[in-house]
């Protein structure tokens, strides 16, 4: 007989190939998720990997309010969230179109006016191609909406469609359309090479944009407000001129959106993609809000395309990301992509207001002091006993926490 691929075996089975201790088995063995769903949706599954879910609170968009489950492993980012949500009140956020864009890419192209000519001249041919290939997506209102090209002097084609997915992100219905119109096109054009047909995940016509406006005296406890105000307008001009710190400032926009893009299951790699590609939509890579003082106003606003889905992919099989859909009330991939951005907004208020007022490792560091606690291995009562301890020193380190736990546990 001959020997199982990798692939080919049962998870346990797959464990015990790993010379591992049976505790360390165990640990892998133990799931939340269900053993079939797992063992079905990703390949060489062995087990799960756990992130805490928390509720960041305070935040109300468009008039109304939402508790906003977000998925993270690190402490304060949804103190902070719900900080920055408590400061800025109410957002407006809007979405103008949700279109995901598809492209079909020639090589080495020959006749690439008569392949744009043929376009531009059988747009309602392909739109019922299109249609024939994914007829329950143009049930629920959507379907190929447009088609463009652009040529490259290297010797691309490339044709782009946008498609108006309803609530799915829509990465398999797009690609599914593609492949249906290249089919077609190589029929039209024997002589022509197509290198690929994919969706783009750089989502340019699914901008959501979502502002604030502040009270300057909201942002400062010990009435500086118009000086924090003004360091906020600098800081985010700051994040226009210098990569190095626009990764920083987009860093923490993306603790508060990858962390709602996971909890409610969405594609965490797809929106980072799309969301730092457009940061560097001018040219150079900048930070993706912007503040302005405008009078005794703090105006905030920040725009980023989110492809975001509220149906599809694997969200019905993920039993959390159901539930942190109900606990959202959000029905809509349009409103879930303006909550994750209000919350990238948000977050990127609460970070700056610590930046340039009293520091960010006082709020941070007061929070950190759990998760090292933890590490050093504090127990039960201990934790909080330990975490006390460790805010009242002026470092805070490994070593620090050992000695400390030591004294507690010696006393
Ligand atoms: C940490 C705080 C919120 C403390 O802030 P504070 O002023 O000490 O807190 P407060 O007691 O005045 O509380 C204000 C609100 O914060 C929330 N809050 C306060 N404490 C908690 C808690 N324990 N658990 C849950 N929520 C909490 C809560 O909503 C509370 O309102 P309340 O409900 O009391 O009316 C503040 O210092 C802060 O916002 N800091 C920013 C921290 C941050 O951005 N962390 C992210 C990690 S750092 C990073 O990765 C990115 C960065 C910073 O480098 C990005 C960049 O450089 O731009
Ligand atoms: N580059 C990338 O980002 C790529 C990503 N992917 C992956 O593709 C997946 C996403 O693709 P996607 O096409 O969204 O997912 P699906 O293939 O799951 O398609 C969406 C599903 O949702 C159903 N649906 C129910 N209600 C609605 C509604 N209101 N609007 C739209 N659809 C509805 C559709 O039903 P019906 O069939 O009846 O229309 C369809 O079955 C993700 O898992 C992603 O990780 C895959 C390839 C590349």
């Amino acid at each position: 007989m001959t020997e199982k691929k990798f692939y080919q075996m049962t998870p346990e089975e797959r464990r015990m190939t790993l010379g591992l201790s049976p505790e360390m088995e165990e640990v892998l063995a133990s799931m939340s998720l269900d053993s079939e769903v797992a063992n079905h949706l990703i390949e060489n599954q062995i087990s799960e990997i756990e992130l805490p879910m928390g509720l960041a609170q305070n935040f109300s968009i468009n008039g109304k309010s939402y508790q906003v489950p977000m998925a993270t492993e690190e402490p304060s980012v949804i103190a902070a969230a719900s900080n920055g949500a408590k400061i800025a009140g109410d957002f407006t956020a809007m979405i103008s179109e949700r279109l995901m864009r598809g492209q079909i890419v020639f090589y080495a192209v020959k006749e690439a006016e008569a392949i744009e000519r043929y376009v531009e001249q059988h747009e309602a041919e392909l739109i019922a191609i299109a249609e024939a290939v994914y007829p329950s997506i143009v049930k629920r209102g959507g379907g190929l909406r447009a088609i463009s090209s652009r040529y490259f002097e290297e010797g691309f084609l490339s044709l782009d469609f946008k498609i108006d997915v309803q609530d799915a992100m829509g990465a398999n219905i797009v690609n599914s359309i593609l492949e249906g119109l290249a089919n077609h096109l190589r029929t039209l054009f024997p002589n022509e090479e197509i290198l690929f047909s994919i969706l783009s995940n750089y989502a340019t016509e699914s901008l959501v944009k979502a502002t604030c406006a502040i009270p300057v005296e909201k942002l400062s406890k010990t009435g500086n407000g118009q000086e924090v105000a003004e360091k906020i307008q600098a800081a985010s001009q700051f994040s226009k001129l210098d990569p190095y710190r626009a990764a920083t400032h987009n860093k923490g926009i993306m603790n508060g959106i990858e962390a709602v893009v996971l909890a409610t299951g969405n594609d965490n790699r797809a929106a980072s993609a799309a969301i730092h590609a457009y940061a560097s939509k001018n040219g150079s890579y900048q930070g993706l809000t912007s503040w302005t003082l405008d009078g005794d106003q703090l105006k905030g606003e920040i725009k980023i395309p989110l492809a975001i889905a509220s149906v599809g992919g694997a969200l019905k099989l993920l039993p959390k990301a159901q539930a942190a859909m109900t606990i959202l009330d959000i029905k809509s991939a349009k409103e879930l992509a303006q909550v994750i951005a209000s919350v990238g907004l948000a977050q990127n208020l609460a970070a700056l207001r610590a930046l340039v007022s009293e520091g960010i490792q006082k709020g941070h560091m007061s929070l950190q002091a759990r998760t090292l606690a933890m590490n050093v291995g504090a127990k039960g009562d201990e934790i909080e006993q330990l975490t006390d301890l460790l805010k009242a020193e002026a470092v805070m380190n490994q070593a620090i926490a050992e000695s400390l736990l030591r004294n507690l546990r010696n006393k």
